[in-house]
């Protein structure tokens, strides 16, 4: 249970005491929205990010949720993929296949990873595809305002500098509107080579949740969410451009990450 929720304009807040809440809470919003979504359209189309996400999502892999999600429905995809070997440390496919998919009955079929063998331009244009082919059979649902892919989930984690998936504070990335996904060969973060989902694609989902825990990002937490002045240049925040235009955000957020908040006092007491 949030020790504090509340409705922002930046999206619906849940802070937690401590991360055994937050994950408790946050395995209880997935499943629900994997079972809405099954209801709905047969399937559920999820993207997930790398970092610290995939180990804050690991209750999904014990009782009740291993037997009561119906995980043969689920679409997996990266809303931001390392250019690397599958199999490499570095790779989010991996992080999420050793972390999640592995203990979990999803159909391989159903794992959208890239193209290892790819350059990151090539790979980014290769996963496109592949999406535009699924988007077609609406295994994912398609934005009728933006004409974009419009997942059911799009699960982001946070660096400590606002960046979310791949898109980095000032890259021109932020910026890339014709292309569902974008590729960068010059990441501040290593390794340099990734392909993201830009953001009118992050914007279109149904549903996207960002979840961050821990003092290193209390600032950027802040300056994501908060008010600020209008000479703010949210661009060098990329999660406070996080604003599904038709679907729900909601910030899954501990203590320590949400201690900036200005509404934090009156939140948190
Ligand atoms: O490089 C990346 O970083 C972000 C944030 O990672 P975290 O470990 O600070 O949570 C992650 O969401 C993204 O998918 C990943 O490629």
């Amino acid at each position: 249970m949030a020790v504090s929720g509340g409705r922002d304009s930046r999206g619906e807040l849940k802070i937690y005491e401590g991360l055994d809440d937050l994950t408790t809470d946050f395995a209880d919003y997935v499943a629900l929205l994997s079972e809405l979504s099954v209801k709905e359209r047969g399937v559920f189309a999820i993207a997930l990010s790398g970092g610290s996400l995939i180990s804050l999502m690991a209750k999904l892999c014990e009782t009740p949720y291993s037997k009561t999600v119906d995980w043969t429905k689920w679409h997996v995809f990266w809303a931001d993929e390392r250019v690397v070997s599958k199999n490499h440390v570095d790779s989010n496919y991996k992080l999420a296949k050793d972390g999640l998919l592995s203990k979990v009955p999803v159909l391989s079929s159903h794992v959208h990873s890239i193209n290892d063998n790819l350059s990151a331009e090539e790979a980014a244009a290769d996963y496109e595809f592949v999406l535009r082919q699924l988007v077609k059979t609406r295994t994912v649902d398609v934005s009728e305002s933006s004409d974009c892919p419009k997942f059911d989930l799009i699960l982001l984690g946070m660096g400590p500098d606002g960046h979310v998936a791949s898109l980095f504070p000032g890259h021109p990335a932020i910026e890339r509107k014709g292309d569902w996904i974008t590729y960068l060969t010059d990441s501040p973060k290593p390794p340099p080579e990734r392909i993201t989902f830009t953001l009118p694609v992050i914007n279109s989902a149904s549903n996207v949740a960002i979840v961050v825990a821990g003092e290193a990002k209390a600032t950027a937490v802040h300056c994501a969410i908060d008010d600020m002045t209008e000479e703010f240049d949210a661009a060098m925040v990329p999660a406070r451009m996080v604003q599904p235009t038709d679907g729900k955000l909601v910030w899954f957020l501990d203590r320590s990450a949400a201690s900036k908040l200005q509404c934090s006092s009156e939140l948190l007491e």
